[in-house]
C-alpha cells in the first residue's frame, strides 16, 4: 500500500487529499485513512481571506505592517549608457536618500523597517524580512508578503527569482517563494509534525480572476481553455471568497516548483520598454498548511495558517514604458487598481471612516492584509536610475505612508480533528446518495398500467409542469428583473451610504470650520476694536507730539539766529587777531632794524677798540725801547763817570789801588753785564708781553666778529621764524574762519559741540602764542645778555667801546622790553578778546539770551519726548483688562491658532506698531 498519495498521481481537477497526509512514512496510516476515505469536491470555497480567519481565538495587539525597501542595481544597459544613480542606502540606518540636489532640490531620505541596496541578496531579503512571517503561519497566523513598485524594479526577481530547474539545492538568485516553501518544509520536517499542505495560484488581469494551476480543458479555443473567470464574493464577514480556485495538495517542495513554474509560465507577460518581461497581472500564490496538535486527553486540533506571495504588476508611466493601444489600456487598468491600492492604504493611514476595499478585486483580495487580521510585510522596490525618479519617489512616498497602517493579527481558531472529519464524511455521505440515485434512476422496472397512468399524470404533470415553468420563468425573469433592479437599488443604496457617511463627515468637518470661523470672527471684531483704542491713542499722542514739535522749532529758529550773531563776532576777532598780528610783524622789523644798528654799533666800537689797542701797543713798545736806550745810556754814563772816577782815584792810588781797582773793575762790569742782562731780558719779557697782548686783544677782536656775526645770524633766523609763525597764524586764523563759517553752516545741535571745540583750540592757541612770545622774550634775553657779555668784554678794553657798547645794549634791552610789553599788551588784549568772544559774548551774551545747552534743555529733553510716545503694548494691555479679554483669550488659544489666518487687513498696522515699540 503506497504510504502516501502518490505525488505524481496529483490532478489537476481530481478530488483534494484530506488534510494531514504528511509524507512520512512511519505516520502514514492514519492520514491515507482520510485520504482513502472519500473524495474532496473539485471546486471548494478558497481565497486569500477565507481560510478559518473567523475564529475567536487568542487576539493579538495591533502591529504595524511592516514595510522593506529594496533598490535593484543598475542593469547592463544603463551601467552602458552611464545612467546616473540617485538613489543610495544606508542598510544599517535603514535610510534611503533620493538625491534629489541634482534637481536644484532638497535631497530626502526615508527611513523604512529595513533597508537592501543594489548589493543585498535574495537570502537576505528571505531571512530578514520574510523568514520571521513564515515561523508566524506554522503558528497558526494568516500572513502575506507582496512586492510592489514601478515596472522592471524587480518585484518579480524578488518574489519568484531566477529558478528554472528543480534542483534540490536553491540558488542563490531563488526568490522569496521558493525559499518560504523551502523553508516550510524544513520547519515541518524538524518538528515531525503531521501536516498536509496545499496551494493556489491565481491571477487578476484586468479585474478578472484566473486559475493558474486550473487543468487547461479542451476547450476549441485555445483563449478560454486556461482562462475560466473565478468569481470573488464576500464571505459575510469581511472576507473575500474565491469560488471554483483549484487548491492542489503538495508533497513536497518539488512539488511546489513545478507548480509554481507551471503557473509563472503561464502569467500574462509582455515587452516593454523598461522590462522585456514584464508581468501585466497581479499574482496571489497562496500556501495553506494544516498542522496536527496533540492535546491533553488526546483530542486531536488542527493549527491552520496561510501565506500569500503576492507580486503585483508594476505601475507604469505609459510614455516611458512604450505602451501603445491595448497595452496602454492595460496599463491603465494595472494603474487603476494600484491607484486604488492607494487610496486604500492613505485611507486606513489617515483613519478614514470608509476604506475604499471595494473599489477593485486587487484590494478586496488584499482586505485581509491591510488592516485586518493577518501579519504582513511590503516589499517595495525601486530603480536607482535617474531616469525613474518620478516613479522611484512615488513608491518612496506610498511605501513610507504605509508603515503606519496597523493590523490586528488574529491566530485562526484550531479546529477539532473529529469535527472537521464529520463535516467531511457528511459531505462525501451526501455526494455518495447523489451518485446512488441518479444509478437508481436509470435502471428501475414499472408496470404497464401504472407506466401509462404514470405516463399520463407524467403529461398532465408536463403540462402543468410545463405551464409552471412558462409562469415560472416569468416569474424567473421577473424576479431576476426585480433582482436586477434590487441590486442596483443595493448597490445604489450602499452607494448612497458611503456618500452619506462621507457627507456626514464632511458636514461634521464643515461644523467645525463654521465654529472656529464664527470664533475667529469675534476675536477679529475683538482685535478690530483693541486696534481702534490704540490709534486713537496714538493719535493723541502724535498731537501732543507735534505741539513739542513747534516748541522745538521755535527755539532752534531763535539759536540760528543766536549763532549768526555769533558768527559776526567771530568774524570780528579774526580780524582784530589779524590786525594784532600785523602789529607784531611791525615790531618783528622794528626790532630787526634795531639789532642791526647794534650790530653796526658795535662793530664801529670794536674797530675802534682795536685802532686803539694797535695804538696803544705800538706806544708800549716804544716806551720799553725807550727805556731800553734810556737805561744802556745811563749805565754808560755811571760807567764814564766811575771810569773818570776811578783814573782821578788811579791817579792816586795809582800803585796802592792798582790791584783792588781792577778787582772792583772787573766786579763791577760784571755786576753791570748782570744788571744789563736783567735789563735786556725785562726788556724782551716786555716786548713779548706787549705782542702776546696785541695778539690775544686781536684774537679776542676776531671772536668777538664772528660772535657777533653768529648772533647777527642767529636774529636773522629767529626773525624768519618770527615771519613764518606770523603766516601760519594767519592762515591758521583764515582757515579757523572757514572751518567755522563751514561748521555753522551744518546742523544747530553741532554747534554746541564745535564751539567747546573751538574754544580749546583757542585756548590752545593761545597757549602756543604764549609759548612762542616767552619764547621771543628768552631768546631777546639770551641776546641782551650776549650783547651784555659782549659789551662787557669790550669794556675790558676800551672804556669808550664799553660805554657805547652799553648805551647800545641799554638802548636795544629797553627797545626789546618794549616791544616785548607791546607783545604782551596785544596778547593780552588777543586772550581778553578771545574771553569776552567765547564767555562773555557768546555765553552770557544779553542778545542771545541762551546757552545752547539751555537751549536744549529748555527746548525738550528725549525723556520728556519718550514720556510723549504711547506704549502700544501698555494700550492694549489696558483694553485687555478694561474689557476682561485675558480670560476670554486663556480657553481660546488653541482655536485661534487653528482659525488664525494667514491675511489680516490689520496686518501692517500691527507690524509698523511692533517696530515702533
Ligand atoms: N536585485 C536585482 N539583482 C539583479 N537583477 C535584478 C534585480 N532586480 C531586478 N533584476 C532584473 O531586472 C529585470 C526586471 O525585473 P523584474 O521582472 O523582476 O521586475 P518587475 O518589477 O517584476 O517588473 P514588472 O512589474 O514589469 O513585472 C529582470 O531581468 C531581473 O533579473
Amino acid at each position: 500500500m503506497a504510504q502516501t498519495p502518490n505525488p505524481s498521481r496529483r490532478s489537476w481537477v481530481g478530488p483534494a487529499p484530506m488534510p494531514f497526509l504528511t509524507p512520512r512514512a512511519p505516520r502514514r496510516h492514519l492520514e491515507m485513512r482520510w485520504a482513502d476515505g472519500g473524495s474532496h469536491a473539485s471546486v471548494r470555497r478558497s481565497g486569500v481571506g477565507a481560510v478559518a480567519s473567523s475564529g475567536d481565538g487568542e487576539r493579538d495587539r495591533a502591529v504595524n505592517v511592516q514595510v522593506v525597501l529594496r533598490c535593484r542595481p543598475l542593469n547592463e544597459e544603463e551601467q552602458r549608457l552611464d545612467v546616473k544613480s540617485v538613489i543610495s542606502c544606508n542598510d544599517t540606518n535603514k535610510e534611503v536618500t533620493a538625491r534629489l540636489s541634482l534637481f536644484k532640490q532638497p535631497n530626502r531620505t526615508f527611513t523604512f523597517d529595513k533597508v537592501f541596496g543594489p548589493e543585498s541578496q535574495q537570502s537576505m531579503i528571505f531571512d530578514h524580512a520574510v523568514a520571521p512571517l513564515v515561523n508566524d503561519v506554522l503558528e497558526g497566523y494568516n500572513c502575506t508578503v507582496f512586492a510592489f513598485g514601478q515596472t522592471g524594479t524587480g518585484k518579480t526577481y524578488t518574489m519568484e527569482g531566477e529558478m528554472k530547474q528543480k534542483v534540490s539545492e536553491l540558488p542563490d538568485t531563488a526568490g522569496v517563494i521558493p525559499r518560504a516553501v523551502r523553508h516550510i518544509f524544513d520547519r515541518l520536517e524538524k518538528r515531525k509534525d503531521d501536516y498536509s499542505m496545499k496551494v493556489t495560484f491565481l491571477e487578476l488581469y484586468n479585474e478578472e480572476i484566473t486559475d493558474l494551476l486550473a487543468l487547461e480543458d479542451q476547450s476549441r479555443y485555445p483563449e478560454d481553455r486556461h482562462k475560466r473567470p473565478i468569481t470573488l464574493m464576500e464571505d459575510g464577514k469581511g472576507g473575500a471568497v474565491i469560488r471554483g480556485l483549484e487548491e492542489i495538495v503538495v508533497y513536497s517542495p518539488g512539488d511546489i516548483y513545478g507548480l509554481l513554474e507551471h503557473g509563472s509560465a503561464r502569467r500574462r507577460t509582455a515587452g516593454t520598454a523598461l522590462n522585456k518581461q514584464s508581468s501585466r497581472s497581479h499574482a496571489v500564490f497562496s500556501i495553506n498548511i494544516h498542522v496536527k496538535e496533540t492535546t491533553v486527553g488526546n483530542e486531536e486540533f488542527m493549527r491552520c495558517g496561510r501565506l500569500n506571495l503576492v507580486d503585483l504588476a508594476g505601475s507604469e508611466n505609459i510614455d516611458r514604458s512604450g505602451a501603445r493601444e491595448g497595452r496602454a489600456r492595460e496599463a491603465g487598468e494595472v494603474n487603476k487598481s494600484l491607484l486604488t491600492l492607494g487610496r486604500v492604504i492613505t485611507a486606513l493611514v489617515e483613519h478614514s471612516v470608509h476604506v475604499p476595499y471595494r473599489d477593485s478585486k486587487l484590494t478586496r483580495l488584499l482586505r485581509e492584509s491591510l488592516g485586518g487580521k493577518a501579519k504582513t510585510c511590503i516589499i517595495a522596490t525601486v530603480s536607482p536610475s535617474v531616469h525613474s525618479l518620478e516613479e522611484t519617489m512615488a513608491t518612496l512616498d506610498y511605501a513610507s505612508r504605509a508603515k503606519s497602517i496597523r493590523n490586528k493579527p488574529e491566530a485562526n481558531k484550531k479546529t477539532c480533528k473529529s469535527v472537521m472529519l464529520k463535516d467531511l464524511y457528511q459531505e462525501m455521505e451526501r455526494m455518495k446518495q447523489d451518485v446512488k440515485a441518479s444509478r437508481e434512476k436509470n435502471g428501475i422496472y414499472i408496470p404497464h398500467g401504472r407506466f401509462i397512468q404514470d405516463e399520463e399524470e407524467k403529461k398532465t404533470m408536463r403540462e402543468k409542469m410545463e405551464h409552471l415553468e412558462l409562469s415560472l420563468e416569468k416569474q424567473i425573469k421577473e424576479a431576476e428583473k426585480f433582482k436586477g433592479l434590487y441590486l442596483t437599488e443595493q448597490e445604489c443604496r450602499l452607494d448612497f451610504e458611503s456618500r452619506n457617511k462621507d457627507l456626514k463627515v464632511n458636514l461634521e468637518s464643515w461644523k467645525g470650520k463654521f465654529l472656529d470661523l464664527q470664533e475667529a470672527n469675534c476675536r477679529a471684531k475683538m482685535s478690530l476694536r483693541e486696534k481702534d483704542f490704540v490709534i486713537s491713542n496714538l493719535l493723541h499722542s502724535e498731537h501732543l507730539i507735534l505741539e513739542r514739535a513747534k516748541d522745538m522749532r521755535n527755539t532752534l529758529e531763535n539759536a540760528t539766529g543766536d549763532i549768526t550773531v555769533l558768527l559776526n563776532k567771530l568774524a570780528m576777532m579774526v580780524s582784530e587777531a589779524e590786525q594784532v598780528l600785523n602789529d607784531i610783524l611791525e615790531s618783528t622789523l622794528e626790532l630787526k632794524k634795531l639789532l642791526a644798528f647794534s650790530a653796526e654799533l658795535q662793530q664801529a666800537g670794536l674797530k675802534r677798540s682795536l685802532t686803539s689797542a694797535q695804538a696803544m701797543s705800538k706806544t708800549s713798545i716804544d716806551f720799553f725801547e725807550d727805556i731800553r736806550i734810556h737805561e744802556e745810556q745811563s749805565a754808560l754814563n755811571k760807567i764814564t763817570k766811575i771810569l773818570s772816577a776811578l783814573t782821578a782815584q788811579k791817579t792816586t792810588m795809582v800803585s796802592a789801588f792798582m790791584g783792588q781797582l781792577n778787582e772792583r773793575y772787573c766786579e763791577e762790569q760784571k755786576h753791570l753785564k748782570l744788571e744789563m742782562t736783567n735789563l735786556q731780558q725785562v726788556s724782551d719779557n716786555g716786548k713779548n708781553e706787549s705782542l702776546a697782548y696785541v695778539g690775544a686783544v686781536e684774537s679776542q677782536f676776531q671772536e668777538d666778529m664772528s660772535s657777533h656775526a653768529q648772533l647777527n645770524d642767529q636774529m636773522e633766523g629767529i626773525l624768519q621764524q618770527c615771519l613764518k609763525k606770523g603766516g601760519h597764524s594767519v592762515s591758521y586764523w583764515s582757515h579757523t574762519q572757514s572751518s567755522l563759517h563751514d561748521l555753522c553752516m551744518g546742523s544747530i545741535m553741532e554747534v554746541d559741540d564745535f564751539i567747546e571745540e573751538r574754544s580749546k583750540e583757542n585756548e590752545n592757541m593761545f597757549q602756543e602764542k604764549q609759548l612762542f612770545s616767552s619764547q621771543n622774550d628768552a631768546e631777546f634775553h639770551a641776546i641782551t645778555s650776549d650783547v651784555l657779555t659782549a659789551s662787557k668784554n669790550s669794556l675790558i678794553l676800551d672804556h669808550e667801546t664799553r660805554n657805547m657798547i652799553e648805551t647800545a645794549s641799554t638802548t636795544s634791552s629797553d627797545r626789546l622790553e618794549l616791544l616785548n610789553e607791546k607783545h604782551s599788551a596785544g596778547a593780552e588784549s588777543i586772550r581778553n578778546m578771545a574771553n569776552n568772544c567765547l564767555e562773555k559774548d557768546y555765553m552770557a551774551n544779553s542778545p542771545i539770551r541762551h546757552r545752547p545747552r539751555e537751549l536744549l534743555t529748555k527746548a525738550n529733553s528725549l525723556e520728556s519726548l519718550e514720556e510723549l510716545r504711547a506704549s502700544v503694548p501698555d494700550l492694549e494691555a489696558k483694553f485687555r483688562s478694561e474689557n476682561h479679554l485675558e480670560e476670554m483669550e486663556k480657553g481660546k488659544q488653541y482655536s485661534d491658532q487653528r482659525t488664525r489666518t494667514p491675511r489680516s487687513p490689520l496686518m501692517p498696522v500691527n507690524k509698523y506698531v511692533e517696530r515702533r515699540t
